[in-house]
Order: structure tokens, then C-alpha cells, then sequence
């Protein structure tokens, strides 16, 4: 896409501009910096022509999928390629926040030793919550075994089936994984209900002393109140791959020491984006081959 701005995009895709007449769009997350949200205000102005959006990532929280149906407009995302690679991130940083391992590179770096670092945790015999057991939530469940955590509970919409749970513990009720877990492991995807749903209320019924590990969706935590509760030393720790106003994470998070931080770097590997361009591509062929998309959204599936 050559549009630099979401002015431009909107002139490109009236009639007489470049993309007037366009069948399918293949999109990346950073493309939303360029066309903004595709949300409401651009449904009467999509060309007639256009029937698919084929985006290459896993969350699809900057597309509104509701105006684009009403537009007969097709939608799909990714699912199993951003697996891999997002749970080996999560792995790192909750180890890396369990562990201070930031403030140890931090300290090394700066001419210091080990002493001037205080104790940190190992994960075993804690309790590991998982928020949200789609496919990621799985993956960092399976990076999470060989750690001997005393216990992997999680929330979900609904309890898996004993196979997927892998010996995972179900608690059908949220506040009580806040309670119980040592570790709050959010992968659960960006939508009206999720947003900010670790709120300062939120955080005050975790335990004292909870470590926190995020690389969903930034604007799932109220990042102040995060900020807030880091401060005080009810959260000891986070690891955190998402911001909510990326890409600018809060200043505080950047200089406190018990935070682990890294760019949305999520997928950020070859192997991970070669998967993920291959999937979103295979939506493409798939669309111009049958008229249909392989991993629609939720929201779509069966409509078409
Ligand atoms: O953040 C990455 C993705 O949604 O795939």
C-alpha cells in the first residue's frame, strides 16, 4: 500500500483513486499507523468491488467487524502462526519477571554485581493463572509445565475439554484467579469487554506481591493503574510485550525496575512472519479460488 496517511487511504479507495477497484486487501497490524481504524466511517466509502480483508496477525482489535459485514465484506485473521512465537515471548517474560532478570542486565550493565539486587522467585511451587485458554494460552501453558508450578489454573468463556486442559484447573469465576495466583497470565483477545479489565479493582483483589505477564493487548490493563500498584508493591513484577498507547508504553514502565519490557516483538522472528504471510496468504488464494475464507472471524463464521 503506497497511501502515507488515513486521508490519503480514503482518497485512494474513492472512485478515480488507485485502489477504486481493489478485490481483496492483505493487511499488516503496523498498516493500522497509516489507515487508522477500519471502523464505521469507512463502510460507505469501500469500493463496491472490494470483498475480503485477509489481515496477518491474530488480533483484529483495530478492524470493526460489524460495518464490514453489513458491506458483505469479508474478514479474516490468523490464528495457530502467532502461537509459537508469542508463547516463547510470554515464556521469557515471565521468567524474566519472576526472576528481575531486567534489573539484573540493568545493574550489569552499569558496572554493578549481584548484590545490589534483591532476592527474586523461582515459579516453583506457585500458581500460575492463565486468563484466557485459547491457542496461546495453551502454548504458554505448555512452556509453563517444566517449571513446576504447584498449580496452572485458568478462566476462559468456557472450560475445555480434559484433553485440551492438559491438567490445567478450570475456575469458572474470575475474581477467583485473581486470588489464588501468584502469577496473572493474560491471552485473551482486545474487545469491549476485555478493555481495561484489570482495573485498579481488579488489581487491589490479586494477591500482594502478583506478577503480572501480558502479551495479548495492552488496553486490556489500565496501564496508570498497573503503573500505580507497581509503585506500591502489590504487583512485584511484569512482563509486558503490549502497550496500550503503543508505541509509547507509559514512562513509568520504562524506568521501573521490576518491569520487563520488549516492543510488541511478539512475532517478531522469521520464522514466525514467514507462517503468519504464508496463512494470510493462503486466506487470498482461497478467497479468489472459492469465495470463501479459511479462518474467518469469529464474528463471520458461517454468515458467508
Ligand atoms: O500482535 C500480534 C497479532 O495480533 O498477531
Amino acid at each position: 500500500m503506497e497511501s502515507t496517511s488515513r486521508e490519503e487511504f480514503i482518497r485512494d479507495i474513492s472512485p478515480g483513486g488507485r485502489y477504486s477497484s481493489i478485490a481483496i486487501i492483505w493487511r499488516r497490524f503496523a498498516s493500522v499507523n497509516i489507515t487508522g481504524r477500519l471502523d464505521a466511517e469507512l463502510a460507505p466509502l469501500w469500493p463496491k468491488t472490494l470483498k475480503a480483508i485477509c489481515h496477518t496477525g491474530a488480533g483484529y482489535d483495530h478492524i470493526d467487524i460489524a460495518p464490514l459485514t453489513e458491506c458483505g465484506i469479508q474478514v479474516s485473521n490468523i490464528t495457530d502462526a502467532v502461537v509459537p512465537g508469542t508463547a516463547d515471548t510470554n515464556l521469557y517474560l515471565m521468567l524474566g519477571a519472576l526472576r528481575n532478570f531486567s534489573f539484573c542486565e540493568r545493574v550489569v550493565r552499569n558496572g554493578g554485581w549481584i548484590d545490589q539486587i534483591p532476592l527474586a522467585h523461582d515459579p516453583r511451587g506457585k500458581v500460575l493463572g492463565i486468563l484466557g485458554m485459547g491457542g496461546i494460552g495453551r502454548a504458554v501453558r505448555d512452556r509453563a509445565i517444566p517449571l513446576n508450578f504447584d498449580k496452572i489454573v485458568y478462566y476462559n468463556r468456557s472450560r475445555l475439554s480434559p484433553e485440551l486442559e492438559k491438567g490445567a484447573e478450570y475456575v469458572s469465576d474470575l475474581d477467583k484467579l485473581y486470588e489464588i495466583s501468584d502469577v496473572v497470565n493474560i491471552n485473551c483477545p482486545l474487545n469491549k469487554e476485555t478493555h481495561h479489565l484489570i482495573d485498579a479493582t481488579a488489581l487491589a483483589k490479586m494477591k500482594k506481591g502478583v506478577v503480572i505477564v501480558n502479551t495479548a493487548r495492552g488496553a486490556i490493563i489500565d496501564e496508570q493503574a498497573l503503573v500505580d500498584a507497581l509503585e506500591t508493591g502489590h504487583v512485584r513484577s511484569v512482563g509486558l510485550d503490549v502497550f496500550e498507547h503503543e508505541p509509547r508504553p507509559h514512562p513509568k514502565l520504562l524506568t521501573n525496575e521490576n518491569v520487563v519490557i520488549v516492543p510488541h516483538a511478539g512475532t517478531h522472528a522469521v520464522e514466525s512472519r514467514t507462517d503468519m504471510e504464508m496463512a494470510a496468504l493462503e486466506n487470498v488464494i482461497s478467497f479468489i479460488k472459492t469465495g470463501k475464507l479459511i479462518t474467518p472471524v469469529p464474528e463471520q463464521r458461517g454468515l458467508f
